[in-house]
């Protein structure tokens, strides 16, 4: 029977994105030591970069540690919408200016054939994430899985193998606005460390909703029941 993970309640930014930060170091610390290398994917948006100024400033031996993203915008670098770009500016520095940064985006012929670019990247980069660091929308949406998208169910089939799949921006006004790249399920299941980062009382209500959804359409439920090692921590700072 899944379990929905306890949410952690932190009483400031700072206090979480610290915690976040040193949880996550400790998990690609550990897979340094144990392995030699480690794998970090994380999100873009407006909640992450308090974490990546913590994680950026931890003395971790960056040169063998490799970092992606769980899901791009379709544009590149130039772009204020990129993700690419906040992990360059926020989390490549300091001490971790020596880490292996492996974008999504490629300026390819189409958003399929970009996934198809960088689902082999992330491969042979190993192929399984140590650490991973999700947003969530107020829709429930993390990564680029979004409600009504033609890609979703696929995105939130449990039984593929990890890859990454374009994403068409939504119709009729429904997100998301520009065309997207999408880490799917499995990469998230075989994750050593899945921490889930929210902020404010209108997503800690989302989730304690969505928990209860259809693991079918509704990603923290599909989550949950794939029985991924989420841990979840939260901040009522908006
Ligand atoms: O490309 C993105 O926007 C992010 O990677 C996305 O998955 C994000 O985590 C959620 O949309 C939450 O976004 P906020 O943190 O801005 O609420």
């Amino acid at each position: 029977m899944s379990n929905t993970p306890q949410i952690e309640a932190f009483p400031s930014v700072d206090a979480w994105a610290e915690a976040t930060a040193a949880r996550l170091g400790e998990t690609l610390a550990a897979a340094v030591r144990d392995n030699g290398s480690a794998f970090f994917a994380g999100p873009g948006g407006s909640t992450p970069a308090p974490v990546y100024r913590h994680l950026a400033a931890m003395d971790l031996d960056w040169a063998k540690i490799a970092v992606t993203l769980v899901d791009e915008r379709y544009v590149p670098e130039t772009s204020s919408d990129s993700n690419a770009r906040l992990i360059r500016d926020v989390l490549l520095q300091d001490k971790a200016a020596a880490g292996r940064f492996i974008p999504l985006f490629t300026p390819e012929v189409t958003v399929d054939r970009a996934a198809i670019v960088a689902a082999k990247a992330l491969a042979e980069a190993g192929g399984r994430f140590d650490a991973v660091l999700l947003g969530m929308g107020e829709d429930g949406h993390i990564c680029s899985m979004f409600p009504e998208s033609p890609t979703l169910k696929t995105l939130l089939t449990p039984t593929l193998k990890p890859t990454v799949l374009g994403v068409p921006h939504g119709r009729d006004g429904m997100a998301p606005s520009i065309e997207r790249l999408s880490i799917n399920l499995p990469y998230l299941m075989q994750a050593e460390r899945v921490i889930l980062g929210l902020k404010g009382e209108t997503k800690r209500r989302v989730f304690e909703e969505q928990a209860k959804g259809d693991p079918k359409i509704q990603p923290i439920a599909a989550l949950i029941a794939a029985d991924v090692s989420l841990e979840v921590l939260w901040t009522e700072e908006g």
